[in-house]
């Protein structure tokens, strides 16, 4: 367990990047399936239902970038909102999970999301957030499926989350790669962030490529002289 003083989200900590990421959806959907088979390749096909909340931690690298991923598995019932909602303050990365054969499932992300940006206290806009869709269960026969592929794309689309995938916890089908998305996903609005930020407190200051930055002055004579 990682202990208060340690917990640094978002942060480096001994050269790895600590983040929350927690995963909402109904009861049913998956999560806790999904968050053991990322953590320890797993499948139980059990039906606990998950009380309040449960983390487990993972290191992992994407795109040369060491993480250690703190994953909180949150209960999907009703009955234990109250049980789940003061952990959402201080995440990093938020997984809206649902199943590709439960249609109301589907239909609950919206709620979710609300819930999250509500407890969460995200206040940038869904956009400047990492969020990322994850229709699990994808290995059902095509008779019992209830959402498509294209309903998950434009359900994301017209909420501004760019960042989806359908996901398979029982053959392990693109699980890994849920998180790796979204911990990419992650890392570009930092950078962005970053670069923004950058920009308001020194407006002459450009980027180079390669992430090098130099003063508006020298831009300006660099780009007089390659002009001639
Ligand atoms: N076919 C299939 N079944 C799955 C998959 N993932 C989970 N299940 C099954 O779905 C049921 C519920 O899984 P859980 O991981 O407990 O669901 P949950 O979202 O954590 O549920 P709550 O704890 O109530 O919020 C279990 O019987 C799992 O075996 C999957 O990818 N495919």
């Amino acid at each position: 367990m990682v202990e208060d003083n340690e917990r640094e989200y978002g942060r480096s900590v001994n050269k790895n990047v600590l983040l929350k990421i927690v995963i909402l959806g109904d009861g049913g959907v998956g999560k806790s399936c999904l968050m053991s088979r990322f953590i320890s390749n797993h499948f139980d096909d059990h039906n606990f239902h998950t009380i309040g909340v449960e983390f487990m931690n993972k290191t992992t690298e994407v795109n040369g970038t060491q993480y250690t991923l703190q994953i909180w598995d949150t209960a999907g019932q009703e009955r234990f909102k109250s049980l789940r909602t003061p952990f959402y303050r201080g995440t990093d990365i938020c997984i809206l999970a649902y199943a590709v054969d439960d249609r109301s499932s589907f239909q609950n992300i919206k709620m979710w999301l609300n819930e999250f940006l509500h407890y969460a206290g995200v206040k940038n806009g869904i956009e400047k957030f990492p969020f990322i869709v994850v229709g699990n269960k994808s290995d059902v026969s095509s008779k019992d499926r209830e959402v498509t592929y294209d309903q998950l794309r434009q359900w994301c689309e017209d909420n501004k989350i760019g960042t989806y995938i359908e996901t398979s916890a029982k053959t392990a089908n693109n699980v890994v790669e849920a998180f790796s998305m979204a911990v990419q996903r992650w890392a570009d609005l930092e950078q962005k962030a970053e670069k923004e930020l950058r920009m308001l407190h020194h407006p002459d200051t450009v980027t180079l490529q390669g992430g090098n930055t130099m003063s508006g002055l020298r831009a300006t004579c660099c780009s007089r002289f390659s002009n001639v």
